[in-house]
């Protein structure tokens, strides 16, 4: 049987957008594994030599609906701001809803979290995986724009594990902290304590 050819990744359109957060360069990435187009958001990109990156996954609750139940929604403006505060750097926004299950199957999970399972437990008895996300389209597209070395916005030990495997240097890893709710205490508590994210100091 014939292996999957590699995955790979190619620029396929590019137009400057004007947000409320500053202009951006919106570049869509096709590749050839899915129908998934992989977008980097990036602000004078080549003018660091580690640039600001945030690696982000959808996440339609939040950041469409204003889902107070996660911190997506707030971590994505924040990397936004913040990108344009230092005049450089990028966002990858991965199309992996719900940590790679889906929308209809991480409503299915709310609705089990409603219930009173967690995160963790609600994705076990739809029977996935914790997690099902990759991160080398994100590593690929860092490659080609010639990027080897980054600061990385994250909380998540797995992005920083996951980049440097795929021959990212990783700098210095700045925090997303939003702020905690009565509806996603729970949930960050759960990825704090039982996914190792770096979120102490919201607690
Ligand atoms: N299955 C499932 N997915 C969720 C839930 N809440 C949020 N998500 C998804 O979780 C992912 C969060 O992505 P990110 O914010 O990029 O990543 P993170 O792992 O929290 O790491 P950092 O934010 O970088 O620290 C998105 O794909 C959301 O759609 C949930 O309760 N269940
Ligand atoms: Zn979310």
């Amino acid at each position: 049987m014939q292996s999957p050819s590699p995955l790979e990744v190619s620029l396929f359109s590019e137009a400057l957008v004007p947000t409320v957060y500053g202009e951006f360069l919106v570049s869509v990435y096709k590749d050839n594994q899915s129908e998934d187009e992989t977008v980097l958001i990036s602000h004078n990109l080549s003018d660091a030599v580690a640039p600001f990156i945030r690696v982000h996954s959808e996440c339609f609750t939040g950041e469409v609906l204003g889902s107070l139940k996660c911190d997506c929604r707030d971590q994505l403006a924040l990397s936004l701001k913040e990108i344009q505060k230092r005049g450089s750097g990028a966002v990858i926004y991965l199309r992996q809803e719900g940590r790679g299950i889906g929308l209809g199957n991480k409503i299915k999970a709310y609705d089990l979290q409603n219930k009173g399972a967690d995160t963790i437990e609600a994705n076990h008895m739809l029977g996935f995986g914790t997690d099902l996300r990759t991160f080398d389209r994100a590593a690929l597209i860092l490659k080609d724009r010639s990027i080897d070395k980054i600061v990385l916005n994250t909380n998540n030990p797995e992005k920083l594990e996951s980049l440097k495997n795929f021959g990212i240097e990783i700098t210095e890893r700045v925090p997303s902290l939003s702020a905690v709710n009565e509806h996603n205490k729970d949930y960050l508590e759960t990825k704090m304590k039982l996914l190792g994210h770096h979120l102490d100091p919201l607690f």
